[in-house]
């Protein structure tokens, strides 16, 4: 079975390459630690990669799309029919991830893992599990199977992008309702209420706020997701392209590829890539911290560090397509600063020596 080979491919970062690019940025002609967390950044990709001066060339944002049946229950702004409306505007580089992937020099990789519309869109990758999800306030997202069969159209996917020479991959959603089972899953995987985790989405007034918490609840109470099997919880309270997103996770960690998480409902995607497989969490990179209440919560649980505070809460991958200008600046600080010696400069530790004298 895919998922199983590839969870047992993901270990640990390497050690060596991260002590190695530590060591040339401490090295480097500034006051050591001076470049905060691109040093951090920096050395989480050499660990990643192995490679201790690592270099990102192909990048490619892989945007997952699926519906979900707790639209039902009137928790969005927006109806069922934009997600697919949406995908010709990805293909066309018009929406917001099309402006700011092309602004990184990242393509973008559609897949339809669960669109509910019975359409066909041109240059969207058709993968689709099934045509959305059940209605989680009132049962099941999907079966056991489906979310697997999902899991692994994502790292099927991710495996190709990897194959075709992407070093980078970053995750993107399109799929309108997917802030509810997203809540659903930080509750069940963080341990809180519908109440502590459940945020405005699409910026739903305060008496659509309420049915959405009150679907929240209902999910978890009628569906008893067990937090200590991931595939449970993305069955029971998931969702098709979140499935899909965690698959991407796993298949990037799988070859040591730096994924980059996105917001709400990316980061759901990597709270149950994280629940499957722990290790998975190593080669993820938090790319921004999402206005949209309960990311901070994500991030917290997955142990990883927002690079942008923007404020941003669109989703499709936009925050992740910022991050990558991040990324870039990381990686050439590291290769392309020269250190004291290499510039003869005198080192820090030397002129203390001195001052002693
Ligand atoms: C035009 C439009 C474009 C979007 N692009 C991403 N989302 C984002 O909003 C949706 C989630 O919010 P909720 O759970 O409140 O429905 C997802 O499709 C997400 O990708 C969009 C939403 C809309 C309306
Ligand atoms: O954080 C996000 O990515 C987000 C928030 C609200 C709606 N869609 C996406």
């Amino acid at each position: 079975m895919l998922l199983t080979e590839t969870v047992n491919k993901i270990g640990v970062l390497d050690q060596q390459a991260m002590a190695k690019a530590k060591e040339r940025l401490d090295n480097l002609i500034k006051p050591p630690g001076s470049l905060g967390q691109l040093e951090r950044v920096a050395v989480r990709l050499a660990g990643i990669s192995g490679q201790p001066r690592p270099h990102i060339g192909k990048r490619v944002v892989i945007v997952m799309a699926g519906d979900h049946g707790v639209v039902d229950e009137g928790v969005s702004a927006a109806p069922r029919d934009v997600t697919w409306q949406m995908l010709p505007t990805f293909i066309k580089g018009v929406a917001g991830i099309g402006v700011l992937a092309r602004h990184a020099g990242a393509s973008i990789t559609v897949v339809d893992v669960g669109v509910a519309a019975d359409v066909d869109i041109p240059g969207v990758l058709k993968r689709r599990v099934r045509a959305g999800t059940g209605n989680i306030a009132a049962g099941p997202a999907m079966t056991r199977e489906e979310a697997v069969a999902a899991l692994e159209v994502g790292i099927d996917v991710a495996l190709a992008e990897i194959a075709g020479g992407a070093t980078l991959l970053a995750l993107g959603d399109m799929g309108i309702g997917n802030t509810t089972p997203s809540s659903a899953i930080l509750a069940v995987l963080g341990g809180y209420s519908a109440g502590e985790v459940t945020g405005r989405g699409t910026m739903i007034n305060d008496e659509v706020l309420e049915k959405k918490r009150q679907a929240v609840a209902r999910a978890l109470e009628i569906n008893r997701p067990n937090p200590f099997d991931g595939v449970d919880v993305l069955a029971k309270v998931g969702g098709l392209e979140i499935a899909g997103l965690a698959g991407v996770v796993l298949g990037c960690a799988s070859k040591r590829v730096p994924v980059l998480v996105d917001g709400f409902i990316t980061a759901a995607a990597a709270l149950i890539a994280a629940a499957i497989k722990p290790e998975a969490k190593n080669y993820m990179l938090a790319s921004h911290l999402s206005g949209e209440h309960g990311h901070g919560l994500m991030l917290e649980l997955l142990g990883l560090t927002p690079m942008l505070h923007m404020g941003m809460r669109l989703g499709e991958g936009t925050g992740a397509a910022l991050a990558m200008h991040i990324i870039d600046a990381a990686c050439r600080v590291l290769d392309e600063m020269v250190t004291f010696e290499e510039a003869g400069v005198m080192d820090m530790e030397e002129e203390m020596l001195h001052k002693e004298d």
